[in-house]
C-alpha cells in the first residue's frame, strides 16, 4: 500500500549529512512494520521524506514513495503539493510524532482542535455531526468524552498523547505513522496506550509504521520489523524471525544491546486473533 523505492535525503549543510540512502521498503495493508536503530540513523528523517514533511536544509535526492489507495489509484507523493499534500496527509496518511503531545494549543478546548479537522477536512459536515464524531474519537483512544471541554494542560501527558492518536484517527486514514510516540511516557501507559493502538489497528485496519530505538517494544506489536543503521535498511524480516534467526551482525548486537530480551518476559500484547504468524511468539520469549 505504500511503497518507499530507493529514497535518498541529504541535509545539505557544509559537509553534506546522508541521513537517508536509498532505502526501499513496502508497507502492505493492515500491518504494523517496525522501524528500529539507534539515534541519528534516519529513522525520523525517511518518516519526514515519506509524508515531505522535511525542511531546508534537508532534501529529497533520490527515489519516490507511492501511495496505492484503497480504491486502487497509484498516487506519486512527489507529485502531491500545496492543498492536496496537506489534505492526503490527514485522509490517507496520518502521523503522530514524538512529543506530538506537546502539539496541541495550549489554549484551544480539546473538543474544538478535534473539531478543527473536521472544519477543516469535512466542510460538509454539520457541527452536530462534528461533535458527536470527536466526542466517538475520545471514546475511542480511552479518553471519557467529559474531557472534550478540557484544556490541554489539564490532561496526563498519555491522555493528550491518545487526544492526539484521536486527531490522527479522526479521517480514517490508511497508513498510520508514528514516531516514538509514546516514548516519553512511563512504562505503565506506553504499554495502556499501545494496547489501544493494537486494538484499534484490529477494529479500524490501518496499517502502521512505528519508528523507535525500542527494540523489545518493537518485537511485541510489530509483524514485521525494519533494522535500520547509517541511513540503510540493513535487515528486514517478520518480528519472530528477527528474533529468533537475525542475519546480520548489527541487529544480533542490537538484540544483544537488551538484557530485558534474554530473560523471561511477559505476555506480547499482540496474541490470539489477529496476531497473524506471531501467534505463539510469546512462547518464544
Ligand atoms: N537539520 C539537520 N542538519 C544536518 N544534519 C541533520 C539535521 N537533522 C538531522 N541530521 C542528521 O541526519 C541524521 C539522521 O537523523 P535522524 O533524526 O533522522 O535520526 P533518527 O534515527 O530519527 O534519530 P533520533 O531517534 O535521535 O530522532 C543524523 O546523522 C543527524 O545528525
Amino acid at each position: 500500500m505504500l511503497e518507499i523505492d530507493s529514497v535518498s535525503v541529504d541535509y545539505l549543510v557544509a559537509e553534506p549529512v546522508h541521513a537517508v540512502r536509498k532505502v526501499s521498503l513496502t508497507l502492505h495493508r493492515g500491518e504494523v512494520l517496525g522501524l528500529a536503530g539507534e539515534s541519528g540513523c534516519g529513522k525520523s528523517t525517511l518518516a519526514y521524506a515519506v509524508t515531505r514533511l522535511l525542511k531546508p536544509p534537508a532534501a529529497i535526492v533520490g527515489g519516490r514513495v507511492l501511495f496505492h489507495s484503497r480504491e486502487g489509484h497509484a498516487i506519486d507523493l512527489g507529485n502531491l503539493h500545496g492543498e492536496d499534500l496537506r489534505a492526503f496527509r490527514w485522509d490517507k496518511i496520518a502521523m503522530v510524532f514524538q512529543g506530538a503531545m506537546n502539539s496541541l494549543n495550549p489554549v484551544i478546548r480539546i473538543r474544538d482542535q478535534l473539531e478543527d479537522v473536521f472544519t477543516t477536512h469535512r466542510p460538509d459536515l454539520d457541527r452536530r455531526t462534528r461533535r458527536r464524531r470527536s466526542a466517538e474519537l475520545l471514546e475511542r483512544v480511552g479518553v471519557d468524552p467529559d474531557r472534550l471541554s478540557s484544556y490541554p494542560h489539564e490532561l496526563s501527558g498519555g491522555m493528550r498523547q491518545r487526544v492526539m492518536i484521536a486527531m490522527a484517527l479522526a479521517l480514517d486514514p490508511q497508513v498510520l505513522l508514528m514516531d516514538e510516540p509514546t516514548t516519553a511516557l512511563d512504562v505503565v501507559v506506553q504499554r495502556e496506550i499501545l494496547q489501544e493502538l493494537t486494538r484499534l489497528r484490529e477494529e479500524l485496519g490501518f496499517a502502521v509504521v512505528f519508528i523507535t530505538h525500542d527494540l523489545p517494544l518493537l518485537l511485541e506489536i510489530s509483524d514485521r520489523i525494519a533494522v535500520m543503521r547509517e541511513g540503510r535498511i540493513v535487515e528486514i524480516a517478520d518480528a519472530r524471525t528477527l528474533y529468533t534467526d537475525p542475519q546480520h551482525e548489527y541487529t544480533k548486537a542490537l538484540l544483544r544491546s537488551f538484557p530485558s530480551l534474554t530473560g523471561t518476559r511477559g505476555d506480547f500484547i499482540r496474541t490470539g486473533a489477529g496476531a497473524g504468524p506471531r501467534e505463539n511468539v510469546e512462547v518464544a520469549l
